[in-house]
């Protein structure tokens, strides 16, 4: 990935070297940011509002594969993935921390391309990076990112509120990323077989897109705010919708009735699932990393979200006895199950082969 580039040996720097090279483009815009990078902690206030904070770790081998993910990609999927959190709360993301471990095979070209994407992410979605953690490590590139936002005391939402009779909903569409992630392994795969065939990605510009530059939903949240909608339960969805909606459901014991017609997804998401012989619906379901917000809101609010282009009603709330429960386009009725992506399953199924 950088074997044609210039290459720096970070001992050259050392630590203190590489933290000041990597830091010094870093602009502080929140009010809430009363320090940050420079001391032993940041220093934040946020006034009358109450504070999220919240993160995630990401792993070479586990949670990326560096030989079709760009460095820079990389960078801004690690805060977005992270901000993802924030808006899931219904808050709005002011800062994040960015740690990394770098193995000895990382020049300082790579990351620096890695810091790039990350303050791509930070000043689109107006977040301060405010500090962070760099280390070498034994074998891969470790990324780990804190992110940090505020929320008004009567705003804030927990996946443990949603009530029976509330409507199902979620923004965007679904089984994008994963049906990208196909194609890349698959693309990876005949590389590796023969190094003199190029990738062929022409015209899936849009599912490789939400494999590796994901978009976490602010403008949800915004939306939110604008129409007065006040959402019951809301969760994001990093593993898969099937997990996340079980995830609101047990958290608020409650059941639900999800109709498989109305999950929204992407005309290329569907028809490049059915090329690789695949399930669109099951990509939906149990393939991870739309990074979408699934919520439920009171039956009351019909009117504010039935016209929003960007939220689909998928079902509703029910009382716990009934379970979670998916009406197929059949007419059939499946129990739901939280197939997600799990990074333990994925560490046996390496240790297997
Ligand atoms: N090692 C840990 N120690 C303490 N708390 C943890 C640990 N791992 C996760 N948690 C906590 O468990 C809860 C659920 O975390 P989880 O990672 O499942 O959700 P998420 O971050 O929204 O999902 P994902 O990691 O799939 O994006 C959070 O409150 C999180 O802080
Ligand atoms: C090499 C490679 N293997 C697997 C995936 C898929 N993947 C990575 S993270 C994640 C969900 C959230 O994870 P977590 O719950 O740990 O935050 C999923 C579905 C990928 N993109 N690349
Ligand atoms: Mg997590």
């Amino acid at each position: 990935m950088f074997d044609n580039k210039d290459r720096t040996n970070i001992s050259e720097l050392g630590e203190f070297g590489l933290i000041d090279y990597l830091t010094k483009a870093v602009e502080i815009n929140q009010p809430s940011s009363i320090k940050g990078i420079g001391d032993d902690a940041a220093v934040l206030d946020f006034s009358n509002k109450q504070t999220l904070i919240s993160t995630d770790l990401l792993l070479e081998g586990i949670h990326f594969d560096l030989r079709y993910v760009p460095l820079k990609h990389l960078g801004y999927k690690a805060v977005q993935v992270n901000l993802s959190d924030i808006y899931a709360m219904n808050g709005i993301a002011s800062q994040i921390t960015f740690s990394i471990g770098l193995s000895s095979k990382f020049p300082l070209e790579a990351v620096e391309e890695i810091y790039e994407g990350a303050l791509i992410a930070c000043k689109k979605f107006n977040v301060d990076l405010i500090g962070g953690d760099t280390s070498a490590s034994a074998q891969g590139l470790v990324i780990s990112v804190t992110s940090i936002g505020h929320v008004d005391k009567d705003k804030v939402v927990y996946r443990s509120g949603a009530k029976e009779g509330d409507l199902l909903c979620v923004s965007g569409d679904l089984g994008g990323a994963y049906v990208g992630l196909q194609l890349l392994e698959r693309e990876k795969q005949i590389f590796l077989e023969n190094p003199n065939i190029q990738p062929d990605l022409e015209g899936k510009d849009y599912i490789v897109e939400r494999q590796l530059k994901p978009e976490s939903r602010k403008d949800i949240v915004e939306l939110f705010e604008t129409y007065g909608i006040q959402p019951h339960a809301m969760i994001d969805v990093s593993d898969g919708l099937a997990s996340e909606i079980i995830h609101i459901c047990k958290a608020s014991n409650v059941g639900c009735k999800l109709y498989e017609e109305k999950i929204p997804i992407d005309p290329m998401t569907y028809e490049t699932a059915r090329e690789f012989g695949l399930d669109p619906t099951v990509c939906a379901l149990s393939g991870g990393e739309d990074y979408e917000l699934l919520f439920t809101v009171p039956q009351e609010q019909y009117d504010k979200v039935k016209n929003q282009l960007d939220i689909s009603i998928i079902g509703y709330i029910t009382e716990e006895n009934a379970g979670c429960e998916m009406v197929s386009k059949s007419g059939h009725v499946h129990s739901l199950k939280a197939q997600g992506w799990n990074a333990f399953e994925a560490e046996d199924q390496q240790n297997e082969e």
